[in-house]
């Protein structure tokens, strides 16, 4: 059958196997098209990045975008595809009633897990310089929130601070140890700038890790195997794919409108039959006729 009749998102309970079975490698998908094709190069997670919703529609990450519209991209990728998807909830869509109604909408929308994190409103990416970080209370209310909300208690809660870059490393491990207390699930730690903070940050923070290797930020770029060594439970890779095709775009409507024709541009297409095949086309026709035939 089709991926639009078949699929079951595994969700939850789905990342929570993960989980156990070791590294989670997560790259960033940022709708049904870009979520089959990181499944079928073989990833068993997704993340929704807050960057690439708004991203895709021209906004910068600076808290735009609303709850209901990262919830309609949600829905979009698990409906599609059976791989656990991550989402970024930025810092929970306001104070702590929004946050239950957060952990209520993703988790219908088909979400395995979500991330919040410790910025005041209006957040920025954790990687520029200029943020501010709410006090440790307000963040663990929001945790608690999250928690108590959910109603698969395998929806994964994951607790962002963004306080390397404000208050330095020592109160991002403070930080964390408390968001864990107060009943988070996993720790992500924003904008760590070395492999030795990345190092110190897993020997001092005991529960699963996320490392989030985004591009021309202040953090390293460390390879999967790396950081599993050091600790790691899981790796996002939020805008690789975003990043790539952007730049791609860039090149194609340039060259496009400069020549008048793309016969230039042809070995950077997906051929029509490999689109088809991705989605698995040929299944469509298969359900109609199935249909027609009992009709
Ligand atoms: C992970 C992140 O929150 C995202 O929205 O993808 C961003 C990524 C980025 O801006 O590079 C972040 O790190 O704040
Ligand atoms: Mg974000």
């Amino acid at each position: 059958m089709s991926r639009m009749r078949d699929n079951v998102n595994l969700g939850p309970r789905g990342f929570r196997e993960l989980m156990k079975a070791g590294f989670i490698s997560i790259p960033g998908v940022f709708d049904g098209i870009s979520a089959i094709l990181a499944e079928r190069a073989g990833f068993k997670a997704g993340y929704l990045s807050g960057s690439a919703v708004a991203g895709v529609m021209g906004l910068p990450d600076l808290s735009v975008t609303t709850l209901t519209e990262v919830a309609f991209e949600v829905q979009k990728i698990t409906s599609i595809t059976p791989i656990p998807i991550i989402v970024d909830a930025d810092t929970g869509f306001g104070e702590t009633m929004n946050v239950s109604r957060t952990v209520r909408l993703l988790e219908r929308s088909g979400a395995a897990g979500m991330h919040l994190e410790d910025q005041v409103l209006p957040k920025r990416c954790g990687h520029l310089n200029g943020k501010k970080i709410v006090e440790p209370d307000e963040m663990i209310k929001k945790i608690i929130s999250a928690t108590q909300s959910r109603k698969d208690p395998d929806f994964v809660i994951i607790a962002r601070t963004d306080a390397r870059s404000v208050n330095g490393i020592d109160d991002a491990i403070e930080r964390a140890n408390s968001y864990i207390e107060a009943g988070a699930d996993v720790i992500f730690s924003e904008a760590l700038e070395s492999h030795d903070e990345f190092r110190k940050f897993a020997k001092s923070v005991k529960a699963p890790l996320l490392a989030n290797m985004t591009e021309f930020g202040k953090s390293p770029l460390i390879s999967t195997e790396d950081l599993e060594k050091m600790g790691y439970s899981m790796a996002i890779f939020p805008l690789t794919a975003f990043r790539a095709t952007l730049k791609t775009m860039e090149t194609v409507y340039g060259k496009l409108f400069r020549e008048g024709t793309q016969t230039g541009l042809m070995d950077m297409l997906m051929t029509r039959s490999d689109f088809y095949s991705n989605i698995g086309y040929q299944q469509y026709e298969n359900d109609e006729r199935e249909i027609l035939d009992r009709s």
